[in-house]
């Protein structure tokens, strides 16, 4: 592969987790060498708000690393070995439009589950398949993006279509947060837990927790018996997701093991199998959007508005498991060194009963070619026909956005658990559609009057 120091490239520069991400590269720089950090983002005037946080965070730590800020991905690209994406297309006002537009009708508004999740998975696979284009014209030829950018099983089945031979490792952080409650709870820190797991993104069970060679399931099903998958003080857990809707999702973890003790579930399955728990505690006029709009990304800019003013910086960024995690990923590829993560990869056998093709969430050895993934083996049929009914209507929204399809849309939004019947898909949907004019590929292709039509 390369050497380093290397060239990283952030896409999606103007996030809110950028300076936490740089602060965690900052404190691994002998793990990671770097030569240079740029930032790329299509709105520029974003990303130069978050950029003098980012280059503050960067000197305090070194004196040589150059750091690039811009819009052209040329200059973003070229000669990159590494490229971090965390792109949210249409930003926070569309992830609104993604959790509100479904609780008009009843259903969960959720960031990435149900129809929030399939628009905003409507949204994002083409500009993906764009940043994959990028790499490939202009970075190293051996470069890799580790891609953090939701949804992230709908993207990671859109590149697999679309962009086969891109080398995107997809990776998701709710797995190791949980694991880091794991940790928290047994009083162990997460890197000692070995955990096998099988699911799709956002949609999976973790079946063993090894601490030692032993396996330490059965004291944390005891736990979260009584309070759910966080320790007795939650926001000493999890200090970033003191947020009640947080608290309240690691909370409900308890519920679904009340019923299927059996699996320690992805917190993301409440809902999927509780949804109208979930729809009664939302509020329709202020979901999860509105919290991080004036939470974590009023805060940011405030800092950044008064370290601009000052020239001291806030303490307004938080680094965690998040920003640890795609710093480990990225030393795995980087240095061969094959250490085991939870990431998301072809399935090819990984779960025995599932698609062959499936992008499925498992874990694997991190080489320099890729992920290995671990054998998870047969699941059991309840978990199976779950998996299949989520995976085809994650596939089947792959499908419309290639093919233009309004048919395979319905599809998609009709088969997702969250969505009680066809009538309400087609109205989300259509509501939808209409939200997300300057953002879906146009869905031509649907029948009418028995007429298989452009729409
Ligand atoms: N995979 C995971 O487990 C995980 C964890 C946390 C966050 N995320 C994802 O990370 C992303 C960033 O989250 P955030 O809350 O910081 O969002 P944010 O809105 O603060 O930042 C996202 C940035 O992406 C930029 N962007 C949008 N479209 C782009 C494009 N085509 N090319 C380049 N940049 C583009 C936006 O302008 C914005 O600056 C989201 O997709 C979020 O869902 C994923
Ligand atoms: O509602 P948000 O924007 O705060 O978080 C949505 C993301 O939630 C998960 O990532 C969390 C992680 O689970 C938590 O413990 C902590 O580490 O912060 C992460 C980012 O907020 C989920 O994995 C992501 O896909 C969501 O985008
Ligand atoms: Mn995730």
């Amino acid at each position: 592969m390369f050497k380093p120091p290397f060239i990283l490239s952030i896409a999606g520069g103007g996030s809110t987790y950028t300076p936490g991400i740089v602060k965690s590269l900052m404190v691994r720089l002998a793990d990671f060498p770097l030569a240079e950090i740029r930032l790329y983002d299509i709105d520029g005037e974003r990303q130069s708000v978050i950029a003098p946080v980012v280059e503050k965070v960067i000197r305090d730590h070194s004196q040589s690393i150059k750091f690039t800020v811009t819009t052209d991905p040329e200059v973003a690209f070229s000669g990159a070995h590494f490229v971090f994406a965390q792109m949210r297309v249409g930003q926070y006002k569309m992830r609104e439009q993604d959790e509100k537009i479904p609780l008009r009708h009843g259903v969960v508004g959720q960031e990435t589950c149900g129809p929030g999740g399939l628009a905003y998975g409507l949204r994002t696979i083409l500009p993906m398949v764009e940043l994959c284009d990028f790499v490939e014209r202009y970075a190293h030829q051996k470069a890799w993006i580790v891609n953090y950018s939701n949804p992230a099983a709908i993207v990671a089945e859109g590149v697999r279509r679309l962009r086969p031979k891109a080398r995107v490792l997809n990776i998701c952080d709710m797995p190791v947060a949980a694991m880091r409650n794991m940790g928290a709870i047994l009083g162990v820190d997460r890197h000692k837990l070995e955990v096998d797991y099988f699911g799709l993104n956002h949609f999976g069970w973790f079946t063993r927790v090894l601490v030692d060679g032993e396996d330490r399931l059965p004291e944390l099903r005891r736990h979260i018996a009584k309070f759910g998958l966080l320790t007795e003080d939650a926001a000493q857990t999890d200090p970033q997701h003191s947020d009640p809707s947080w608290v309240k999702t690691w909370r409900h973890i308890k519920p679904i093991m009340d019923h299927f003790p059996e699996y320690l579930p992805n917190p993301y399955l409440q809902y999927y199998l509780m949804p109208n728990d979930i729809v009664r505690h939302q509020n329709p006029d202020y979901t999860r959007a509105n919290e991080v709009m004036n939470g974590r990304e009023k805060k940011l800019f405030a800092a950044a508005a008064e370290y601009k003013q000052t020239g001291i910086l806030p303490d307004a960024f938080h680094v965690g498991v998040h920003g640890v995690f795609i710093v480990d990923v990225a030393c795995s590829l980087a240095f061969d060194l094959r250490q085991r993560h939870l990431v998301i990869v072809e399935n090819k056998g990984a779960i025995a009963n599932l698609p062959y093709d499936a992008m499925v969430e498992v874990p694997a050895y991190i080489t320099s070619e890729g992920p290995e993934p671990v054998r998870m083996g047969a699941v059991p049929l309840f978990h199976q026909t779950l998996l299949m009914q989520q995976l085809a209507s994650e596939q089947l929204l792959v499908e419309a956005t290639i093919e233009g399809s309004y048919e395979k849309a319905l599809q998609a939004f009709t088969l997702n658990r969250t969505v009680p019947t066809m009538q309400h898909a087609k109205a989300i949907l259509d509501d939808m559609i209409e939200a997300n004019r300057d953002y879906w590929p146009q869905l031509q292709q649907a029948w009418r009057n028995g007429e298989l039509v452009k729409v």
